[in-house]
């Protein structure tokens, strides 16, 4: 259990609609549909209504600072099945970045893995209280893409399982390029915030609206007001 789980969900009914994808840059092939994840018949590119206008006023944010730069989509909506194949996806990932080989780990190499792996990824829970969050369909990974149609450089990829991963990772690095990487990532962060998003403080990709982690953080922010999560899980 993580401490935003405690926060009770009311679920307040809002549609799971489309995202406009034809507004923003959108990474693909889609980055788990590739692997080979169990999509079924839905599709990633799928947000609740009020976290959609809340993208698009957060891309309008970002054309008043640089007209031409978009915001891109990596991922949005995912199933619980996809958050299950992802979780163990990352986990086969890290032991064979280790050298390892998955049957012959201790019981130790074993959990340290785990425990790196749900740093970053939610549990794939079906219980109604503890739903991963983007299986609320509240939640999506995005990153920017500038006047050149290039992918911004953050100083790390999406979903990498180190430290790097933490949005202030180079607020206080002596790395040739940590400004400017930070500066991306604040821009980002600015941009999605202003829009009512929150940010995952272990991910600088991302961001929440109505969810039990968006409440959770508004509530650290805010401590005399009670935000509850409106969206529970979809399917
Ligand atoms: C790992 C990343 N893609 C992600 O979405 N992490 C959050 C916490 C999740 O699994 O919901
Ligand atoms: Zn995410």
């Amino acid at each position: 259990m993580k401490p935003y789980h405690q926060i009770p969900i009311a679920e307040c009914g809002e549609p799971l609609i489309k995202i406009p994808l034809e507004l923003f840059a959108v990474e693909s092939p889609h980055p788990y549909e590739k692997l080979g994840a169990p999509y079924g018949e839905h599709s990633p590119y799928y947000l609740r209504q009020s976290a959609i206008a809340n993208l698009i006023q957060a891309q309008n944010y970002l054309h008043l600072l640089l007209p031409d730069w978009r915001i891109q989509i990596f991922d949005a909506y995912r199933p619980v099945a996809v958050q299950e194949f992802m979780v163990n996806y990352s986990f086969a990932e890290a032991v064979q970045q280790r050298g390892l080989n998955e049957v012959e780990l201790s019981p130790n190499q074993r959990q340290e893995i785990w425990e790196l792996v749900y740093e970053i990824w939610a549990v794939p829970s079906l219980d109604i209280q503890t739903p991963p969050p983007h299986s609320t369909g509240a939640a999506v990974d995005v990153t920017l893409v500038n006047d050149t149609g290039q992918i911004v450089n953050m100083g790390s990829p999406i979903d990498e399982l180190s430290e790097r991963s933490h949005p202030d990772y180079y607020a206080n690095s002596s790395h040739p390029q940590a400004q400017e990487y930070h500066a991306y990532r604040q821009l980002l962060r600015d941009v999605m915030l202003k829009a009512g998003f929150q940010r995952n403080p272990k991910e600088w990709w991302h961001f929440s609206f109505g969810d039990q982690m968006w409440a959770w953080l508004n509530n650290q922010v805010n401590p005399a007001d009670f935000f509850t999560a409106c969206y529970g899980r979809i399917i």
